[in-house]
């Protein structure tokens, strides 16, 4: 049977990238997703705006709703420093495959540990197969997580506004927490939208920018969770 798109993505990394350099990792498949075949991956772009927000909260515990390929699982955790705690979650078993061997190839292996390893050193990047709708309210009793500094959203479009109100049940963020959404314009996120824009428990912010390698709109919201 035919490949898939990802795993035609992992094999163009696998054949170009550098192992054990995230930076090649992302430019490789950047240029893939540019020039062989477009995936909904957050792209050079819009992930530069995702890199600028990551170092200006520089998270110790950071959640990614959908790893996809592990894109910017990867962007991400280059990012971080020793000791943080990054939660990606994927319920699709062959995508979480996938990213599974993007991330490792990244060279982040070294810091993909399942989080309850005691060592103080390295950046926890825990995969998690499975729909964040389950995992969300089991994060403190799985991985020990209190609060949220950071949450990237770029899962199914039409799950932002109920995983959001589930992290705030789940008193998962604290004052101070961003949430980082993509694609808020498209294929757009208007529920999400008008909800961290009109609720008076989030402080809002549109970071306009491009639909990853094209030329269509798109943009990010970053929102403050005022507790
Ligand atoms: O649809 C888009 N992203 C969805 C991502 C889904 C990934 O996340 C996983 N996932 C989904 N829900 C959950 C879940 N929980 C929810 C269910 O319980 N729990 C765990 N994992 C979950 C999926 O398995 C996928 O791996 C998109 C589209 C365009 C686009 C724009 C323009 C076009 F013309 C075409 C496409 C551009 C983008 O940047 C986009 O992100
Ligand atoms: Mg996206």
């Amino acid at each position: 049977t035919r490949s898939t798109r990802p795993q035609r993505l992992l094999r163009a990394v696998q054949k170009k990238a550098i192992k054990g350099d995230p930076q090649s990792v992302i430019s490789t498949i950047d240029y893939f997703c540019r020039h062989s075949e477009w995936a909904m991956n957050v792209g050079d772009e819009k992930g530069a705006i995702l890199d600028s927000v990551v170092c200006e909260v520089s998270p110790s515990t950071a959640l990614e709703l959908g790893t996809y390929c592990g894109y910017s699982t990867v962007r991400i955790a280059r990012l971080l420093p020793p000791g943080t705690k990054l939660i990606t979650l994927e319920f699709n078993p062959d995508y979480a495959a996938v990213a599974r061997q993007i991330i490792e190839y990244s060279g982040l292996q070294d810091k993909v540990r399942v989080l309850w390893t005691d060592g103080v050193n390295h950046i926890y990047i825990c995969l998690v197969e499975g729909a964040s709708g389950d995992l969300i309210p089991k994060m403190q009793e799985l991985f020990g997580i209190k609060t949220f500094d950071f949450v990237f959203l770029d899962h199914w479009k039409d799950r932002y506004l109920p995983d959001t109100k589930l992290l705030e049940e789940c008193q998962l963020l604290r004052k101070g927490s961003i949430l980082l959404a993509d694609n808020v314009i498209c294929p757009g996120t208007p529920d999400y939208l008008e909800y961290v824009r009109n609720s008076p428990r989030y402080e809002s912010k549109y970071f306009k920018s491009h639909l990853e390698y094209t030329k269509v709109e798109d943009g990010l919201e970053k929102s403050v969770f005022l507790g």
